[in-house]
């Protein structure tokens, strides 16, 4: 068994709006390195953990976390639309480990995960069906949102089966950090938004365009200073990759959602994959951070951030 970790922010703007000169380039410089990072470890089971924004999970039932033991990519904001390569046997040992241990694990043997979940498989290993991958679903953008301790639980329970299993599993945690982009929200929408938060599964094509360019219109009047969003928030994001960096991840039960969706606003809970991701790291033993990035950009709404980690006995 090894294990190293990627955690990156996603945002489906990437390639829609154009960030400051120069800062295209930097991302692509990362995503290059990052692409390298997965080459030299080599891994033979990707466990994903990362959101969704109701393009698969809704309010008819909306789980803190949910196991996939089937999944497939909605193909929102043009990622790739497909199924996962799930090991469904393994899944269902990982489902087993997990409820053993006391977390009350959902599970779904047909998820649909959007962005939040495939982007970052795609950029990084080439698509969702390249690799033998356990998607994990986190809740990120939906209230009301479990203590951060069930999450870091959850990632513990997820850590101690893959240490029993003969892989090299890269481990990637997707979202975050600080930001606010328009996904639609229960407690400030009309009756008809509420409809679409229940039942708005498998949109027109025409509906996922117009919610697309609201997003797309949203972060060009954001970089211009004139959207009605919350600002992106670095010393927060900073703080936070600090936190992931100590090795301490008791460290993450001091979030409190409310405080967060204040200063880093309403998406910022995605970073319960980060907390996941490196709660399972942390199992195989201490790890030391490879690679670290930020920066805020907000023509694509994101406190962008990337940590990489290996546990020690890698090096
Ligand atoms: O679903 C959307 O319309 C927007 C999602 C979004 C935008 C910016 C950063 C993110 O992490 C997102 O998920
Ligand atoms: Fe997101």
């Amino acid at each position: 068994m090894s294990l190293a970790l990627i955690c990156l922010s996603h945002t489906p703007l990437m390639g829609f709006t154009e960030p400051a000169p120069g800062v295209r380039a930097e991302v692509e410089a990362l995503l290059d390195r990052l692409r390298g990072f997965v080459a030299e470890f080599d891994p033979t089971l990707v466990v994903s953990f990362g959101p969704d924004h109701y393009n698969g999970f809704f309010y008819d039932l909306m789980p803190p976390f949910c196991l996939c033991l089937g999944a497939r990519g909605v193909g929102d904001f043009d990622t790739q639309e497909g199924d996962f390569q799930v090991p469904e046997e393994l899944a269902s040992q990982l489902a087993q480990h997990v409820a053993d241990r006391g977390v009350d694990i959902a599970i779904s043997r047909a998820a649909e995960l959007d962005h939040g979940a495939v982007q970052v498989p795609e950029l990084l290993l080439g698509g969702i069906d390249r690799f033998p991958t356990l998607p994990v679903f986190v809740n990120g953008v939906a209230p009301p949102f479990v203590p951060m301790q069930r999450i870091r639980l959850l990632g513990e329970a997820v850590g101690d089966f893959l240490v029993g299993l003969d892989e090299r599993v890269l481990v990637i945690g997707s979202g975050g950090l600080s930001h606010d982009p328009p996904v639609p929200r229960w407690a400030s929408d009309t009756p008809q938004q509420h409809e679409f938060l229940l039942r708005g599964r498998h949109p027109t094509a025409q509906a996922r365009q117009t919610r697309q360019q609201r997003t797309i219109d949203t972060g060009l009047a954001f970089a211009r200073g004139e959207a009605e969003i919350a600002d992106l928030n670095p010393d927060w994001d900073n703080a936070f990759l600090d936190v992931c960096a100590s090795g301490d991840p008791g460290r993450f039960d001091a979030y409190r959602a409310d405080e967060m969706t204040e200063v880093a606003g309403n998406s910022a809970h995605e970073v319960r994959s980060w907390v996941a991701a490196f709660s399972a790291l942390r199992r195989a033993g201490a790890y030391r951070v490879v690679d670290r990035y930020y920066r805020a950009i907000p023509e694509w709404i994101a406190g962008f951030g990337c940590l990489t980690a290996t546990t020690e006995s890698e090096e």
